[in-house]
């Protein structure tokens, strides 16, 4: 396993091979897939390798944040256990520390985006074969008023799903809980229209998608270009969002292609600002994110993560 080193005096030496070989798992236990079985498997494979894990569930949201926030974490890496939305809150954390350890993901989670993007192995063996085999890759994030989002952040009919889907529902269901809250508000709502200024350019749409990595949704790609591992953001905007261009786009996105259907304007961008009139559901990262105005941007922060 590699080790992230923090800032190193010759006293530091023990505390500092202490940590390399040290994982902390946080592991949120009402995301969609939560396994506890998965993890005393992949702990005890790291332990059996000389790892020495510690293993938090949380109690509540921001928990995970505010642990990733620590300036004093005793591991080189911290794996999150958890979906989309718990990733997005170690980043958040990693935003405030100094020193931020490598990051491991466990999928669990409803839509698993990260997963997908990364290629990343779902049987505890592997998981814990590649936190032990420590390869590395940059992980590059966006920010949408500041919050990093990791996938995307997005503004229009897709925000209005993820803030109306109720959670019992989600908990239940799964993806099919957010296809019924689509159906269930695709008939009713009234849509607004989104100006979108970017790097000196002015467009108007519906829904706005700034996306980081290459899924959306699930494996669906949403720009072939985009990664999670590579710096540059890219905006997509559909210019309509009534009943039948939302199902075009839903079905041009199943198949790999909403980057090319008619009636969206793709590019990459470096900075951009959505406002409506009236304001506009928004989320990052598959959770809620209040509404527009929305200001949008690279991050700066140099964060790494473990790959297969
Ligand atoms: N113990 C907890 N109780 C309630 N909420 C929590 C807890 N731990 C973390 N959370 C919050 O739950 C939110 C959703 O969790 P998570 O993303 O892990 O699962 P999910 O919603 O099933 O998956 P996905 O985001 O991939 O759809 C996170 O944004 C996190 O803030």
């Amino acid at each position: 396993m590699t080790t992230t080193d923090t800032a190193s005096t010759p006293g530091d030496v023990s505390a500092r091979e202490d940590k390399a070989r040290r994982v902390l798992i946080l592991a949120n236990p009402t995301s969609g897939g939560y396994r506890p079985e998965a993890l005393e498997e992949i702990r005890s494979i790291l332990e059996a390798n000389g790892v020495r894990v510690t293993l938090h569930l949380t109690t509540r949201a921001g928990e995970i944040g505010e642990i990733a926030a620590s300036p004093n974490l005793m591991a080189s890496v911290l794996a999150v256990a958890g979906g989309d939305g718990s990733v997005n809150e170690a980043v958040t954390g990693f935003q405030s520390n100094p020193n931020p350890p490598d990051l491991a993901v466990i999928p669990c989670g409803t839509a698993n985006v990260l997963a997908h993007e990364l290629g990343l192995p779902q049987k505890p063996a592997e998981i814990a074969r590649a936190i032990l085999n420590g390869k590395r890759a940059p992980l590059h994030a966006g920010l949408a008023n500041g919050r990093p989002f990791v996938l995307m952040a997005s503004m229009g009919f897709d925000a209005e799903v993820v803030h109306g889907v109720p959670l019992s529902l989600k908990r239940r269901l799964g993806k099919l809980a957010y296809v019924i809250t689509a159906l269930r508000l695709g008939f009713v709502r009234k849509s607004s229209d989104l100006q979108v200024e970017f790097d000196g350019r002015r467009e108007q749409g519906k829904l706005v998608v700034a996306t980081n990595g290459r899924c959306y949704g699930g494996p669906f790609t949403v720009h072939p270009d985009a990664s999670v591992t590579r710096p540059g953001l890219y905006l997509l905007l559909l210019k309509r969002d009534d009943p039948l261009s939302t199902i075009r786009f839903g079905v041009a996105l199943l198949m790999g292609r909403v980057y090319k259907a008619a009636g969206v304007v793709v590019c990459p961008f470096k900075r951009a600002t959505v406002t409506s009139l009236r304001p506009v559901a928004a989320q990052v990262d598959g959770d809620p994110f209040g509404t527009t105005p929305i200001d949008l941007c690279a991050s700066e922060a140099n964060l790494s993560i473990i790959v297969p």
